[in-house]
């Protein structure tokens, strides 16, 4: 990647590629990466909608793979220029055992530093989340923060906890030594809440809301401000994060960048509404329906219910403890970072986010009739 080279075509790998985020960094870079003369795309389950890329002008190599297994990283990642690491588990509801999601989302973190290492791969952009903060366990507001803002980041659920272990390990493994002699140069993007065409609880959402008749009920308070960011900007942040690592390694290398955009600061349920009410739907109350503490009884029944019934059958709804105390504190992010440090603009305005996201929604509301 030295200037030199400029005509110098790029291998990139996208880990967790077939995701909702990663499907969006790959066609980004597809869209957007000039430099681009191989993309790989990992995942443990390949998506068929991967067919249709192979026939650009870009080689994209589909590789179905287990980022728990170092010897199938080790393989992808060989020769790679880049690797983006989104993959993960994404498991907030007690799908998974916390042992599972700690082998996913650390020692597969960990298996892709190390063949980065092994291989000569300098340059790592890894998928952090607004998790790693918070909120925390105390349900302290995180109100317009920033990189630097001092947050008292205390986690117990494993899926936090992994991702902030993922974490420290992809900024502290900056600067090592790969092979061939040179430095790694690695750097963290923290998305708060993504939403945008793929997201699978947004249109959980709407199905529920298609069943209720139209109607969804209001359960956080409006003045709950949940960060949210579009997931085209998210893709694009990490396709340029991943162009300027080189240029500007010292500046960007160790460092962590939320994702941000110009998505409004709402709750968690107002911002679903810019979408879900436009394909029909609406929010009843002004008020939460139901008082805090039986939310809380709810969710902890929940959670008691999942507990007696896993040896049966999985029981994971998306009300729990854990949840209910994310959607009810205040959590935005307000920054500057990721354009000072590498030119970051969002790609999408609001209204366009805004609307592809309703675009979707209807399509995927329809489909499921
Ligand atoms: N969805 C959100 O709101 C946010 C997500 N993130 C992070 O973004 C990343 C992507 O998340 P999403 O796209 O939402 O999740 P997703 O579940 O849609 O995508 C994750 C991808 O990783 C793959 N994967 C899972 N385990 C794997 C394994 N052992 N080996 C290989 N591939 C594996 C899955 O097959 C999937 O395609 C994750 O690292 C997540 O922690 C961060 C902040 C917010
Ligand atoms: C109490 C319910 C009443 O309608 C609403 C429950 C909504 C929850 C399922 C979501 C509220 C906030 C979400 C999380 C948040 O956006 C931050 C996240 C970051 C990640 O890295 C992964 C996903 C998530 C934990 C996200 C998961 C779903 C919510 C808890």
């Amino acid at each position: 990647m030295a200037d030199s080279a400029q005509a110098q075509k790029l291998v990139y790998l996208v880990t967790g590629g077939c995701g909702f985020l990663g499907e969006h960094v790959v066609r980004m870079l597809l869209q957007r990466e000039p430099r681009l003369g191989e993309l790989r795309v990992f995942d443990r389950h390949l998506g068929p909608w991967l067919e249709e890329l192979k026939t650009g002008p870009v080689r994209v190599t589909a590789i179905q793979g287990d980022v728990t297994e170092a010897h199938e990283v080790a393989a992808a990642v060989a020769r790679a220029h880049v690797v983006i690491h989104t993959a993960g588990l994404v498991d907030v509801f007690g799908r998974a055992s916390p042992e599972t999601i700690h082998e996913v989302n650390v020692q597969g973190t960990r298996n892709v530093i190390e063949a980065c290492v092994q291989t000569g791969t300098r340059f790592l952009v890894y998928t952090s989340s607004m998790e790693v903060v918070g909120p925390n366990t105390k349900g302290h507001p995180f109100y317009r923060g920033n990189e630097d803002t001092l947050y008292e980041a205390v986690h117990r659920h494993p899926y936090p906890c992994s991702k902030a272990l993922a974490e420290r390990l992809v900024l502290e493994a900056n600067g090592r030594e790969v092979h061939g002699g040179l430095p790694l140069v690695t750097c963290a993007l923290r998305p708060t809440g993504i939403y945008g065409e793929g997201h699978q609880i947004m249109r959980d959402f709407y199905r529920q809301g298609l069943r209720l008749g139209g109607w969804l009920f209001r359960a956080i308070p409006a003045s709950v401000e949940h960060g949210r960011v579009y997931v085209g900007n998210v893709a694009w942040m990490h396709v340029l994060a991943a162009r300027e690592l080189e240029r500007r390694a010292a500046l960007m290398g160790g460092q962590v960048y939320f994702c941000y955009d110009g998505s409004p600061y709402k709750s968690y349920e107002d911002f679903n509404m810019e979408f879900l009410g436009p394909c029909g739907l609406q929010l009843v109350g002004a008020r939460p329906l139901l008082p805090y503490w039986l939310l809380v009884f709810l969710a902890a029944l929940n959670a008691l219910l999942q507990w007696l019934l896993r040896p049966l059958v999985l029981y994971a709804p998306l009300l729990n403890p854990y949840t209910l105390a994310v959607a009810n504190t205040t959590f935005t992010v307000s920054t500057d970072k990721a354009q000072r440090h590498f030119g970051y603009e969002p790609l999408f305005s609001w209204e366009d986010s805004r609307t592809r996201t309703i675009l979707w929604v209807q399509a995927a509301g329809s489909s499921a009739q």
